[in-house]
């Protein structure tokens, strides 16, 4: 797992009040984009510096002087408002042959460098930079950002528009607003710029956590003298659409829960699936799977490991579950605004849910003592008041039956007895390496491949 912060301002105090100097940390950060900008583009080549007149802008400076006399580096200022970094950074700059522009020329540009706002974008762009952004997104040039891609916030929302970046270099120590929903299409790659300091070391206030492919625990199996009841029996309530339950029941199955059942009306229900008519016996359930307004009797299940999904985030019966440190909740979006609202916590809107969602994901977790796992193109993990990110995931996901197979997944895990929290995790990146080895194109697959590919991992 890696490190994400909610800004670098305490990285930054921490590194001044060890008598590192701005000038001395914004050198680093240059460095950071110089070193890419030479792996990726030809020396010759012309880059176009989009500076703004704070910190973000000062490193931008720094490097085109860095780069300067091997590439041909142009400074476009969007406001004639340096602080004094950026005016001392520029002084330097001119002095070594650094051209300052006063309008963006995109033509024979072979890179672009964002250096517009960083960590201090504080309101939405205006028109002009809204206008500017619109030029810049649709060049073909080599996209780089520094820290953030200029228009998005810590929070992770857009303000008007965005950088649309190839990569994105976070300075000191990851940001979590790298990594939410909208960013995912303009960030680019994204890694860490070491400005002097481990972020490891200097991170002392709330972190959270970035799930990596290495975390990935299967439910391998290590003893021989072992049989069917040694790995779980995880049952799934069946609702008006049986199709999907049947798709998470398959799923647990193939994940490695020793007996599948489900109960509930099902036709052809396959041979491997048994049918019940009540939970006697279930180590771990998932309820809520294409449920509609089917009847539930969840009296006997409310204490054990459970997954809850999808139409019970709308119902009063999910109140019951709570509180439930075993419980995993599935919402996506619309659904975790409506079980807000359902528990009593927040009456927001879908947007409002959306924006707030670290935040919101990790008070739900502090209120219900559960673990909350919230859909998404990077799905967030809240447990204890801590997240845990997966940027792993791809629109090979996007499809009806996606997130039925990832309950599934987790009742595979929570069967075996692993942990809410760790069935959380290992579910979210077992369903993402499935998804990332399928071997067709983009908008093919389908649950049934994903449930596949789940024996291969
Ligand atoms: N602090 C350090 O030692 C280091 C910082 N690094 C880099 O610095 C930025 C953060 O720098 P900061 O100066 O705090 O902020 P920005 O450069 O991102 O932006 C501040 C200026 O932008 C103006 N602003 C904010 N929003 C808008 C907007 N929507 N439209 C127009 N202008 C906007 C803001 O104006 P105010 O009126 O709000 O004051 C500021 O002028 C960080 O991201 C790093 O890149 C280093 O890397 C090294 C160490
Ligand atoms: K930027």
């Amino acid at each position: 797992m890696k490190t994400l912060c909610k800004s670098s301002t305490k990285f930054d105090e921490q590194a001044l009040s060890l008598g590192f100097s701005e000038l001395i940390l914004q050198e680093n950060a240059a460095r950071g984009v110089a070193e890419l900008v030479r792996q990726k583009l030809k020396s010759g080549e012309k880059i176009l510096f989009l500076c703004g007149g704070g910190n973000n802008g000062s490193d931008a400076i720094a490097c085109a002087r860095m780069l300067s006399g091997d590439y041909e580096c142009e400074l476009y200022f969007i406001t004639g408002n340096l602080n004094a970094n950026a005016q001392a950074q520029l002084n330097i700059a001119l002095k070594v042959g650094v051209n300052r522009v006063s309008q963006p020329d995109l033509e024979n540009i072979g890179c672009v460098i964002d250096g517009m706002f960083g960590s201090g974008l504080s309101r939405d762009l205006d028109a002009e930079i809204i206008l500017l952004l619109d030029r810049i997104n649709t060049h073909n040039a080599l996209k780089i950002a520094i820290d953030f891609p200029s228009g998005l916030d810590g929070n992770g929302n857009i303000r008007g528009a965005c950088f649309k970046a190839d990569f994105t270099l976070s300075m000191g120590a990851l940001k979590i607003g790298l990594f939410s929903d909208v960013a995912k299409d303009m960030t680019g790659e994204v890694s860490l710029v070491n400005l002097g300091l481990s972020d490891n070391r200097f991170i002392t206030h709330q972190e959270d956590f970035l799930l990596e492919r290495t975390d990935l625990n299967l439910p391998s199996r290590t003893l021989q003298n072992v049989h069917k009841g040694s790995f779980g029996h995880a049952f799934v309530a069946l609702g008006q659409m049986p199709g999907a339950g049947i798709m998470a029941a398959t799923a647990a199955l193939i994940m490695g829960a020793g007996k599948v059942s489900v109960v509930g009306k099902a036709e052809n229900l396959t041979p491997q699936i048994m049918q019940k008519n009540n939970f006697d016996g279930a180590d771990a359930v998932a309820i809520g799977i294409g449920l509609g307004n089917a009847d539930i009797d969840i009296s006997a299940i409310k204490h054990l490991p459970c997954v809850l999904d999808a139409d019970l985030c709308y119902r009063a019966e999910i109140r019951e579950f709570l509180p439930n440190p075993s419980a995993v909740f599935t919402p996506h979006p619309k659904e975790f605004s409506g079980l807000l609202r359902n528990l009593g916590l927040a009456d927001i809107s879908i947007e409002e849910a959306i924006k707030n969602r670290f935040e919101l994901a990790r008070e739900f977790s502090r209120q219900t003592k559960g673990v909350l796992l919230l859909k998404g193109a990077n799905p967030i993990i809240a447990y204890n008041g801590t997240l845990y990110l997966c940027n792993l995931g791809s629109n090979k996901l996007s499809v009806g039956g996606s997130g039925d197979v990832l309950a599934g997944i987790i009742l595979g895990y929570l069967a075996q007895g692993f942990s809410a929290l760790e069935a959380a995790k290992n579910a979210v990146l077992a369903h993402a390496k499935s998804a990332e080895n399928y071997q067709g194109n983009d908008y093919s697959m389908t649950p049934l491949d994903l449930i596949d590919g789940l024996k291969y991992l």
